[in-house]
């Protein structure tokens, strides 16, 4: 696209805008747009988001070809949100269940203090246990998440999770985020030296990160504990750096399967390894303890930049 083409365009959104229609499935899809042309899609389908792209309309998440959209199984890509458990670390299924579930529009959510929210590109969604998901996770909870696109086009997740039952419970969470990138090799991640990380290529044993950037040339599936409130990812082929700024979420996960395992994987391609790479904002090493009536609250902030 010409500057000009560009421009015109861009001149035409002036206004922020949210449309709800159907995916092949039936399921709500709601298209957000911001006036300066950044969109991103979202999926009642696990709260899921699934496209974020720039004003160029350059996907900046990937998403697998071989994806399975069909409820209840999970799409592999955009922003899966694991709640209540990740990975196997509990009783629940890999990840627990929020993101095989149908969740409902919230048309008036409590209050929410967000700088951002003037502008209107966002959606409220609220998941709550029918009484069939009781008998798995016997706790009450409402988890409101918002979606939200900025004025500048960063992606922003908020999320309120409340205990409305009678007990204590607790829960981990991730924002599985798969970042679409040029080629894995052309990836460096910086924010996470010098951190522990638990490893889940082995035995979720403690390691000490001892290198500078990470970068990637085997299959990597980490927890990184305490991290930062930014992290960067640089992809030096397309130019394109990620700020990652969570609030709430201690940790980082950083996951790439790499050849050998993406080719056991059925709903991804054996190459698309290449062209992804997950880090989360997450709260796994200590599960967050929500006494009855008391609210979490996490948020995520993704900004796609121009490298310098
Ligand atoms: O295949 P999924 O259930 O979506 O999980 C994909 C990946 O998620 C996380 O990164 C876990 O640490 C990995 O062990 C897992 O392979």
């Amino acid at each position: 696209m010409n500057m000009n083409s560009y421009l015109s365009e861009r001149d035409q959104n002036t206004e922020a805008t949210v449309k709800i229609t159907k995916d092949k499935n039936g399921v709500d899809l709601v298209t957000l747009q911001n006036p300066r042309g950044f969109s991103a899609q979202v999926s009642l389908h696990g709260g899921q988001v699934l496209s974020w792209k720039n004003e160029r309309g350059e996907e900046l998440l990937f998403r697998s070809s071989k994806a399975n959209s069909k409820p209840p199984a999970a799409v592999r890509g955009g922003i899966p949100i694991c709640f209540p458990q990740f990975g196997n670390r509990g009783s629940l299924e890999q990840h627990g269940f929020a993101r095989n579930k149908i969740w409902e529009i919230d048309n008036d959510p409590p209050p929410l203090h967000c700088k951002d929210c003037d502008r209107k590109a966002f959606i409220d969604m609220l998941l709550k246990p029918s009484e069939e998901d009781m008998k798995i996770w016997p706790h009450r909870y409402e988890f409101r998440l918002r979606v939200l696109l900025t004025s500048d086009g960063a992606l922003k997740l908020i999320s309120r999770i409340r205990n409305i039952g009678s007990k204590v419970f607790s829960f981990s969470i991730a924002y599985h985020t798969y970042f679409s990138v040029s080629d894995i090799s052309e990836v460096r991640v910086e924010g996470l030296e010098t951190l522990d990380y638990l490893d889940n290529l082995h035995h979720k044993e403690r390691f000490t990160e001892q290198g500078d950037a990470l970068t990637f040339e085997t299959e990597v599936d980490r927890v990184y504990v305490g991290s930062p409130h930014i992290i960067g990812v640089f992809d030096h082929e397309k130019k394109r750096t990620f700020l990652i700024r969570k609030e709430g979420l201690p940790d980082a996960v950083v996951w790439n399967p790499w050849e050998k395992k993406a080719k056991a994987i059925t709903d991804m391609g054996d190459e698309e390894y290449r062209q992804t790479i997950c880090v989360d904002g997450a709260a796994i090493e200590k599960p967050i303890s929500l006494k009855p009536g008391e609210e979490w609250t996490g948020r995520l902030e993704l900004s796609a930049l121009p490298s310098i």
